[in-house]
Parts: structure tokens; C-alpha cells; sequence
């Protein structure tokens, strides 16, 4: 394995019965990344996280934690995994800090100190005194990836971390994951059907179909490659604008609610633009719709719903 990877899998399968779940999967995590481990339902994301947080066995292949092994070196390797798979247990009527302090109590080695840590990444500082059948969802998802932090982990592995949240929770707990990112290196491993959400919150995304890696790339990567479709320009004066457009870059473009409406592509922006300035039209705003991930993603697996 490559020295920096977090979590490498190596030809991973799962046989149910005589079904085959999973069929060999083979790729690397590394620290500080938040990876998007996305598929439609059923696709087998949750088997693989369940194998990757030893919930269950490998039929076939291996799993390696920091380069040990879940199969050989079952309590080294799963030792540096937080998780949270089903959701996690919380005691209503016990506030935040209790209910941390319950499971600091069953592990080994965490601190006070490491409790007041984890509730300031999570940003439940103000609320952690309060009871849990108090908080919203979303601060109660919080809650539970503080506590899945306590140890210490390298690797954080969250199945459907948004599922239920409104978008001012979708939005925080975002921000949280990208957060412990960057200021613990952990690894993070999220799973999602919901394209847009991780588009947001990764760097870098797997797309399984059918128990297959059908792509991985990272997010900018992907972006990067699609088409750009229609880019709004706010100029002035939109004729004069729309007249360069056409005659000298052959591009049609139309007017549209005081704006410039055309498709390009991605590389071929900042010669319109300054053929625009160039032409003495003002600029006062350009916005790009490109395609999504999401629109990737269906491309992908060649359906046109993901629900
Ligand atoms: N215990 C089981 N027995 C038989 N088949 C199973 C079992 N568990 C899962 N499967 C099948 O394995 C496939 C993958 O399931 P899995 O739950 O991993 O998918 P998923 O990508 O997590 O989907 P979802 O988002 O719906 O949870 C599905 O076709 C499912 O029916």
C-alpha cells in the first residue's frame, strides 16, 4: 500500500447466499480527504461500510487500517475507525456532556480535556449542557459524530450522514465534516445517494453500481470535464455585447432578463470575456451552469432517477 493511505481496500467481495453483493473492490482513502462513497439504492454501499467498520465479514479480499489488517489484526486496525452506521444511542434525558462522558467511560484513554475537544469541532460548545431530547436532528447527528471522535480515530466513517436533516442542517453538519478534515486529518468516508449534497462536502468521490467501482475521481476533476452548459452575463450594453458574441466568436447568444445568454465551454470563457471588455461593454457578472456531479452520476449509471 502506498506509505500515506488512511484505508486501502484490497479486492473486496461479499457473497449473501449464493448472490454475489459485492464484487471486488479496490481502492484507497487518505488522510485529511473527505471521501463520497455514492450509489443508488441498493447499489451496496451500506455492505461495504459494514465490512469496512467490521460489522461483517469479507468473503473474499482485505481491508487495511493504517496497514493493518481487519482480518488479522481485527483489534489494531479497528482501533483508529470511528463510526457511525446505525444510528447512534442517546440517552434523551441526559445532557450532551453526560452522554459523552458515558462513552469516554467505556474506552480507554479519553480525557476531559479530549470530550471539550471534540464537542468545540462538532461547535456544540453552547449546547452541551443542555438535554439531548432538546436538540434538533441535526445537533444530535452532531453528537454523534463527537462521539464517534472521542478515541481519537484516523478514519471516520458516516453512512447517510444528512438523511432527514432540513438544509440548515444539511448545511452545518457539512461544514463540521470538512472542518475535522482539515484540522484533525481524518479521514472521512461519507455516503450519500444524494449527488448534490456530496458534490458540497467531498473531495473526492467513488461511484459503485451493482457491487462494482464504476468511477472515482476527485470532485474538481469531475467538474472540470463537464461541458459547461449556459453562461449568464450581466453586460452593458447587451446589444453591442450580444453583436461581438456573435460576429466575432460565431457563439449565438441571446438576451434574456437583462443578461446575456449563451453556451460555451469551460475554456472558452475568458476569451468571450475579454472580447466583451475589449468591445467596451461592462461586466458586471458572470454566472456559469455547468452541469452537476449529479448529471455525472446518472450518466454513469444510465438512469435518469436516483430515488
Ligand atoms: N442480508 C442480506 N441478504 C440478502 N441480500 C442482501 C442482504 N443485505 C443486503 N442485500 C442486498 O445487497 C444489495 C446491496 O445492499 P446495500 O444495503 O449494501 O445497498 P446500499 O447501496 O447501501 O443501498 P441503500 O442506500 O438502499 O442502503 C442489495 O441488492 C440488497 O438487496
Amino acid at each position: 500500500m502506498t506509505a500515506e493511505s488512511a484505508m486501502q481496500l484490497i479486492d473486496v467481495k461479499k457473497n449473501i447466499g449464493s448472490k454475489q453483493i459485492i464484487k471486488g473492490l479496490n481502492f484507497d482513502i487518505y488522510p485529511g480527504e473527505v471521501f463520497g462513497f455514492l450509489g443508488p439504492n441498493g447499489a451496496g454501499k451500506t455492505t461495504t461500510i459494514r465490512m469496512m467498520v467490521g460489522l461483517m465479514k469479507l468473503t473474499e479480499g482485505d481491508v487495511l487500517i493504517e496497514g493493518k489488517s481487519i482480518k488479522t489484526e481485527y483489534k489494531e486496525a479497528i482501533r483508529r475507525v470511528g463510526a457511525i452506521v446505525e444510528n447512534p444511542e442517546m440517552y434523551p434525558f441526559m445532557t450532551g456532556w453526560k452522554n459523552l462522558q458515558h462513552y469516554a467511560r467505556m474506552m480507554p484513554a479519553v480525557t476531559e480535556e479530549r470530550i471539550k475537544e471534540v464537542v468545540t469541532l462538532v461547535g456544540l460548545d453552547k449546547a452541551i449542557n443542555e438535554k439531548v431530547g432538546r436538540y434538533s436532528l441535526g445537533m444530535r447527528q452532531r453528537l454523534g459524530i463527537a462521539q464517534a471522535l472521542l478515541h481519537n480515530p484516523s478514519i471516520l466513517i458516516l453512512d447517510e450522514p444528512t438523511n432527514g436533516l432540513d438544509p440548515s442542517g444539511i448545511r452545518e453538519i457539512r461544514r463540521y465534516i470538512r472542518n475535522l478534515a482539515e484540522k484533525e486529518n481524518v479521514a472521512v468516508i461519507v455516503s450519500s445517494h444524494l449527488l448534490s449534497e456530496i458534490e458540497l462536502m467531498c473531495d473526492r468521490i467513488g461511484i459503485i453500481k451493482n457491487g462494482e467501482l464504476i468511477a472515482i475521481e476527485t470532485v474538481q476533476e469531475a467538474l472540470n470535464k463537464t461541458d459547461v452548459k449556459d453562461i449568464h452575463i450581466e453586460a452593458v450594453p447587451l446589444e453591442t455585447g450580444r453583436n461581438i458574441v456573435q460576429e466575432k466568436l460565431q457563439i449565438n447568444a441571446a438576451i434574456e432578463k437583462e443578461e446575456l445568454v449563451l453556451s460555451a465551454k469551460r475554456e472558452e470563457i475568458p476569451s468571450i470575456i475579454k472580447s466583451l471588455v475589449d468591445g467596451q461593454v461592462e461586466i458586471f457578472g458572470v454566472q456559469v451552469k455547468r452541469s452537476t456531479l449529479e448529471d455525472k452520476f446518472l450518466d454513469l449509471i444510465g438512469e435518469n432517477t436516483i430515488e
